[in-house]
């Protein structure tokens, strides 16, 4: 079959170097990297003066600092509106709450307690994306994790002018301050502070290049959530699959950009063939024709496999950000699946429907990065801490053993710290195991 767009059968030689393709690495593009250096650096230096610049320069939107701030009640959309709204909202704090990490604690070897406490953030940034499309879903797939953790202060940030129903949903998801900042300037605000603005504790959210960049570079100065990049899916679809909806789904996340990426891997030569087939019939009609088929021709792949488990290994590979399992008993594949940012089960799951309303953060890890990192969620938004608890005789049973660490570190009065409480002989036995030999011989 010939074809516009980028179709490999997969033999056994092809396998090896696909696997190879598949596993993709990020890394930062040094033009990028200075660019967005250099604006960090400006708002560093200049505070509010900065963002007034380049909020100018780069959303052409003028502002004075005092206007940086939404103060202004936000007016409730109409009815149908406000109700897609409503039901979103409920299905994230719902999974934001059946997702609070809970307190934990155990006895050790000796007897001593040992736990987790988890205690929310006290004050976060979100960044919500507004250079191209208001995203409304983000405010309402970020900030209720934040708000049901108990963060009690939760800034927003999203580039001016500020969409009206976008205001009217950063609001009701519970943010405490809302800005109309973009972009990396928007991040720099955040982590250093400005007059207007108070630096955070942690940045959220996702966004364009520049602001992911920003992030990346001001980690360690304030935490971030993770660096979600671009969108993409993959679907593996075996011959049971409706090919009409397999190309429904990929089609649906190549109109998210045109640094999208899609993938579809499949047993069946008969389905590949029907799912194109579908995606040029359903391309004709979709109002974000020419963006979608620049990721059709750039950035999509449709591979056939041998196997079904072939497919599976490779999407592993693959470790997209989105995965539909199009396949007749997706429980059974889910077992053989690594990893990936979320996974859509059976054909009756739109990854649309994660996208807007189903309940898990779409803030998802992208470019490979779920190899490694979560999407988006609940103990993002806490700090952890171990507690410890001994008891004198729990002290007393591993005594010996505390002493042997601080011998073989060299850190003499560490073993004191354990030994003075048990009123042991302090100064006889530290003489002893200093006189003892090194700990090979
Ligand atoms: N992975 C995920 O979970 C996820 C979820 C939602 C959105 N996204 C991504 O978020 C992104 C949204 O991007 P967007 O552009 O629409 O909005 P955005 O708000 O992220 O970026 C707009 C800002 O970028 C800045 N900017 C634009 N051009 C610039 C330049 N030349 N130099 C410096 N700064 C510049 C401007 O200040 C502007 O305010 C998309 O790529 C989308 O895929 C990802
Ligand atoms: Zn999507």
């Amino acid at each position: 079959m010939t074809s516009r767009y980028r179709i490999l059968s997969c033999d056994r030689e092809e396998f090896s170097q696909l696997r190879r393709e598949l596993h993709r690495r990020a890394f930062p593009n040094p033009e990028l990297a200075e660019r967005v250096r250099s604006i960090l650096e400006r708002v560093r230096a200049k505070g509010d003066t900065a963002l007034v610049e380049l909020t100018r320069e780069l959303d052409r939107v003028a502002l004075s600092p005092s206007e940086f701030c939404r103060k202004d009640p936000p007016k409730r959309p109409a009815a149908a509106i406000h109700k897609a709204l409503c039901w979103s909202l409920a299905n994230v704090r719902r999974f934001a709450r059946a997702s609070r990490p809970k307190d934990w604690r155990i006895r050790n070897r000796e007897g001593a307690w040992v736990g987790e406490r988890f205690l929310p953030l006290e004050r976060v940034g979100v960044y919500v994306p507004g250079g191209t499309a208001p995203l409304i879903s983000t405010a309402l797939m970020t900030i209720p994790f934040a708000r049901e953790a108990g963060v009690r202060e939760i800034a927003a940030v999203t580039p001016p002018p500020i969409d009206p129903v976008l205001y009217y949903a950063l609001r009701s998801a519970g943010a405490t301050e809302v800005y109309s900042l973009g972009g990396a300037q928007a991040v720099a605000a955040l982590a250093y502070g400005t007059e207007t603005i108070r630096p955070v504790d942690k940045i959220f959210g996702p966004g364009n290049s520049y602001v992911v960049e920003a992030k990346r570079q001001l980690f360690g100065l304030v935490a971030v959530d993770l660096l979600p990049g671009p969108s993409e899916v993959a679907v593996v679809a075996d011959e049971h699959a409706q090919a009409r909806f397999v190309a429904a789904d990929l089609l649906a996340q190549a109109e998210h950009g045109p640094s999208s990426r899609i993938l579809l891997l499949t047993p069946s030569r008969k389905v590949l063939e029907e799912v194109i087939a579908q995606i040029e019939e359903q391309t004709e009609t979709l109002p974000r024709r020419s963006m979608v088929e620049s990721v059709l021709r750039d950035h999509a792949l449709f591979v056939s496999t041998r196997t079904l488990e072939e497919a599976l290994e490779l999407v592993g590979e693959f470790a997209p950000e989105h995965l539909s399992l199009a396949v007749r008993r997706p429980h059974e594949a889910l077992r053989q699946v690594r990893h990936c940012g979320a996974i859509y089960l059976g054909s009756y799951s739109p990854v649309a429907a994660g996208d807007f309303l189903a309940g898990p953060s779409h803030t998802l890890p992208t470019g490979g990065s779920a190899r490694a990192f979560d999407g988006l969620r609940m103990e993002h938004f806490f700090q952890r801490t171990s507690v410890l608890e001994y008891s004198k005789a729990a002290l007393a049973r591993v005594e010996p053993q505390i002493a042997r660490f601080a011998q073989i570190e060299g850190l003499a009065a560490h073993g004191r710290s354990a030994s003075v409480r048990l009123d042991r002989g302090i100064r006889a036995k530290e003489a002893g195991l200093l006189a003892e030999k090194g700990p090979f011989g």
